[in-house]
């Protein structure tokens, strides 16, 4: 099905494959296009690339050319929110169209990946992702591959549809309780309100109001009963979540009638942390690492809660790996393992 000839023999063929060039430091991508038509001028430059021979095809039936075999896969694997390349050197690369949460159903892709010469990888699940950022890429490895194992990938993709999505961020109005008797006597400025703000914001949301308390329970629970009165879709309360005997926040959450998810994160920075719901409404306890930590819990969770997920106690249990911050002089957060 394929032959070798070289490439003084070659003049008039098509061109299989791309024909990559590397100068490290100055260049490295596609010298030859797919589908060139070889002119005499191009064997001098085949020969400096170091190909003395290239590949004519007779493509049998039931094989898949590289570049379409890598189209399939990501037009199969691939939902909402994602657009893909041309393929370039055999290779398909993946990026989001909006910003919102990478999803990736993880089992499906090992299922793809332990299919024969089919590779396709991604970033880590469950980040967030702007517009335009590159989140998978996928080939085969061989030139052509049996068409059998195209249609297992799309098998698999259907089965799990989609295998890999950007689920776009709901703008939620934010209710932010601030506790703490040190604020709210004004011995201290508040550093929590901009942080969070900031955050929200970011992420597409906003903040409906901020409501400065003191260490006390009926105080807490009307302030976040207030804010869902006002149509807070989701609360955020600050501070007072450890165990000093005025770290009255988790039990302000419960007495507000939280149903809680989970106090405790296996996460660092970010353990005291509470996630509870009252009625639909997330409600947030962070504890003060969030005021001054670049990445915490609180960027695991919100974007997800965000996307519409419901966020799980197994959800949680499963951040120990990676929940781990390495702590580095530059915050190069979302990428890094913290969290994945
Ligand atoms: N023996 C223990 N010590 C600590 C524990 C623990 O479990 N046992 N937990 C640690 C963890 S983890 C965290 S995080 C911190 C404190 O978390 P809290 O959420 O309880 O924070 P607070 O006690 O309320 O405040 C700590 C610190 O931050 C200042 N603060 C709080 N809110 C504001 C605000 N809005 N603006 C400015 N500054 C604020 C507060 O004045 C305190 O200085 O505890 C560890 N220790
Ligand atoms: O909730 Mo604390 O970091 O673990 O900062």
């Amino acid at each position: 099905m394929m032959k070798e000839i070289p490439v003084q023999e070659a003049v008039g063929r098509v061109l299989f494959h791309d024909i990559t060039r590397i100068v490290p430091g100055e260049f490295d991508g596609r010298a030859f296009k797919k589908g060139h038509i070889i002119e005499e001028s191009d064997v001098a430059k085949l020969l400096k690339l170091g190909k003395d021979n290239i590949y004519i095809l007779d493509l049998e039936e039931g094989f898949v050319h590289e570049n379409e075999s890598a189209l399939r896969i990501a037009k199969a694997a691939i939902g909402e929110g994602i657009q893909f390349s041309e393929p370039v050197e055999g290779k398909v690369t993946m990026s989001s169209i909006t910003r919102g949460l990478l999803k990736v159903n993880v089992a499906a892709l090992d299922r793809i990946n332990a299919i024969d010469e089919i590779v396709l990888a991604t970033l880590h699940t469950n980040q967030e992702v702007l517009p335009r950022k590159q989140i998978a890429g996928t080939r085969i490895i061989p030139l052509f591959t049996e068409e059998d194992n195209i249609h297992e990938v799309e098998m698999i993709c259907r089965e799990h549809y989609p295998v890999i999505t950007v689920k776009p961020f709901r703008s939620l109005k934010v209710g932010l309780v601030t506790t703490g008797n040190e604020v709210f006597h004004g011995r201290i400025e508040d550093k929590f309100g901009p942080v969070v703000r900031g955050k929200v914001e970011e992420l597409g949301s906003t903040v409906l109001r901020q409501i400065l308390v003191s260490d006390n329970v009926p105080m807490t629970v009307k302030a976040i009963r207030d804010l869902i009165d006002e149509g807070a879709e989701m609360i955020v309360a600050t501070g007072g979540m450890s165990v000093d005997p005025d770290d009255r926040t988790p039990a302000s959450i419960r007495a507000a009638g939280g149903r809680v998810v989970t106090y405790g994160s296996p996460t660092f920075p970010g353990a005291m942390f509470m996630l509870a719901y009252i009625g639909d409404v997330p409600v947030i306890g962070l504890p003060g690492c969030a005021m001054y930590r670049k990445a915490t819990v609180f960027d695991l969770i919100v974007p997800r809660i965000l996307a519409g997920e419901t966020v799980t106690r197994a959800d949680f249990t499963g951040l120990g790996h990676g929940g781990f911050c390495s702590g580095c002089i530059e915050c190069r957060y979302p990428n890094c393992g913290f969290g994945k």
